[in-house]
């Protein structure tokens, strides 16, 4: 009969030790958690049905992160909920935010993976990859090139073509949405990998533009309606079964993904071959690399695209977010306008050297980032282990949310937050907060780690534009338009 169990005789004693600790443990963990969540309820949130959670119509997919401000009204600065068994956590407040994905960081910093996003290829966007040594090699890469010493290597591409984009303003015939999506474009892909491109409109851009296109129409970054991936065996799910179009969408995503990938990519390995002096940043970092390490030449390669991707469309709308402010609010655009006529000199182009002397475009460009943030609720974060919060339970493998929205728009911390008041960050002493605390760029261990380079593009299309264009001048643009529902979606 024992040998049944154990065909191989009886285990030794050790193993048997082994198993009926692992065991044990299992229960003092088990036990724990039971306590611990009979101990400490969830934090408090609209409540859905037994396993599909929330439905779905009570998901706000428009502005959701003003419904989290108002829902917040009722439940708190923490509000949660469940969807297909996942666990949702939406943080209203600055300070559950610095607590809970600042301050425990090491425990708060994974981002969930399911069967489709293998499907399609998302798992090898760092910016979506857990928290895990994949991550963390693909991030100190990121970090060697964008971190805040790196990033000057970037100012020429960026000087010459903002100062481009400035000068088509007054004739291009193309729309400003365009024009601002080429040139942001136009700078990662020459930053990146040497490449021109001269409209959105291409196909290397396109590409870029089809994955947010699909991230943006599948909701990806609305807390909770990402709920069905985690329905079990949900990649096997016919395409008549409800959410089976954005199942099949998640394979087609896969070949868009895979071409936004490969395109440039062969495009460099092209260059490297027939021009002896081409030295693309991608070439750079494969002429110090072992051609046999191939897991370092595949992080290079998604570096590439991962680049692109989380560049391009938050760049975007920080710059169309400044367009839309001065439109509105002229008296900011003229006392921009004075300060760099009177700093600079009329006619005068402003440098990144001239940063410093310039408080009030300073000013303007940290109220850029403050009034429409362009991720108004950032990333998720998935909780690694059980947290208990000011008396609440957060279940591991909670979906943390923050409203980088409800925080910059706080009206304990910002008068009139609606209104556009560059003056709000003019201190007497002529100082700027550090660089670092603007929210629009997120929290803890993934906080965004292109921000350097971020900051220098949007700072400077700022400054050249306001040198050389007057805004209300556009030729028949109601840049409101862009804006229809609060922000670039
Ligand atoms: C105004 C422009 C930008 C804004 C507002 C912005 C905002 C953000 C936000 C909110 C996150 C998520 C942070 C979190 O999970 O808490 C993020 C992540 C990221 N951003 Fe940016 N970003 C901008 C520009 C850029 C640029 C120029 C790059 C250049 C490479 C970049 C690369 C990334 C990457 C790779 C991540 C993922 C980080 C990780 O998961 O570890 N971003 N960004």
């Amino acid at each position: 009969m024992i040998d049944y169990f154990f065909p191989n005789g009886l285990p030794p004693t050790s193993t048997v030790g082994m198993a009926g600790s692992i065991l044990g443990l299992s229960m003092v963990i088990l036990f724990l958690r039971y306590t611990s969540r009979d101990k400490y309820p969830y934090p408090p949130g609209p409540k859905g049905y037994w396993y599909t959670g929330l439905p779905s119509t009570k998901v706000p997919s428009k502005k959701f992160w003003l419904t989290y401000i108002e829902w917040g009204k009722k439940y708190g600065d923490l509000i949660h909920f469940t969807r297909f068994g996942k666990h949702y956590l939406v943080l209203n407040s600055l300070q559950a935010a610095r607590d809970i994905l600042d301050k425990q960081a090491r425990i708060t910093s994974d981002r969930a993976n399911t069967q489709l996003d293998g499907i399609s290829h998302l798992e090898e966007f760092m910016s979506l990859q857990p928290y895990s040594d994949k991550w963390r090699k693909s991030r100190k890469l990121f970090h060697q090139i964008f971190r805040a010493e790196a990033t000057s290597q970037f100012r020429p591409i960026q000087t010459q073509q903002i100062y481009d984009f400035v000068e088509g303003l007054r004739f291009s015939k193309h729309t400003l949405k365009d024009q601002i999506s080429t040139v942001s474009q136009k700078i990662m892909f020459a930053a990146i990998y040497d490449l021109e491109i001269s409209s959105n409109k291409e196909e290397m851009p396109v590409h870029n533009r089809e994955m947010i296109d699909f991230n943006v129409s599948s909701n990806s970054f609305i807390p909770g309606w990402d709920g069905f991936k985690y329905i079990p065996f949900i990649q096997h799910f016919p395409s008549w079964f409800p959410n089976g179009q954005l199942i099949a969408a998640h394979r087609t995503l896969g070949q868009v993904t895979e071409d936004g990938v490969n395109k440039p990519w062969d495009a460099v390995q092209e260059k490297m071959k027939s021009d002896g002096d081409h030295a693309s940043l991608i070439a750079k970092l494969l002429s110090r690399t072992d051609p046999e390490n191939h897991e370092e030449i595949h992080r290079i390669k998604w570096f590439g695209f991962t680049s692109i991707a989380a560049a391009s469309d938050t760049t975007v709308t920080a710059m169309s977010t400044f367009f839309l402010a001065m439109s509105i609010y002229p008296e900011v655009q003229s006392k921009g306008q004075e300060e760099l006529d009177t700093v600079l000199g009329k006619g005068r182009m402003p440098t990144f050297d001239d940063r410093a002397s310039l408080p009030y475009i300073e000013a303007i460009f940290r109220e850029v980032m403050r009034w429409h943030p362009a991720f108004p609720m950032g990333m998720a974060h998935d909780s690694m282990e059980d947290i208990i919060y000011n008396g609440y339970y957060i279940p591991k493998g909670t979906s943390i949310y923050a409203n980088i929205w409800a925080m910059t728009h706080d009206p304990s911390v910002y008068k009139d937050p609606d209104q556009f008041i560059p003056e709000r960050h003019l201190r007497k002493d002529g100082h700027f907060d550090n660089i670092n605390s603007i929210l629009a760029y997120g929290f803890g261990r993934r906080v965004c780690v292109g921000r350097y380079m971020a900051n220098d593009t949007v700072w400077l299309t700022i400054a050249a534009t306001l040198a050389a264009v007057k805004i209300s001048t556009l030729p028949n643009e109601n840049v409101e338009d862009y804006f229809s529902d609060g922000a670039f979606w």
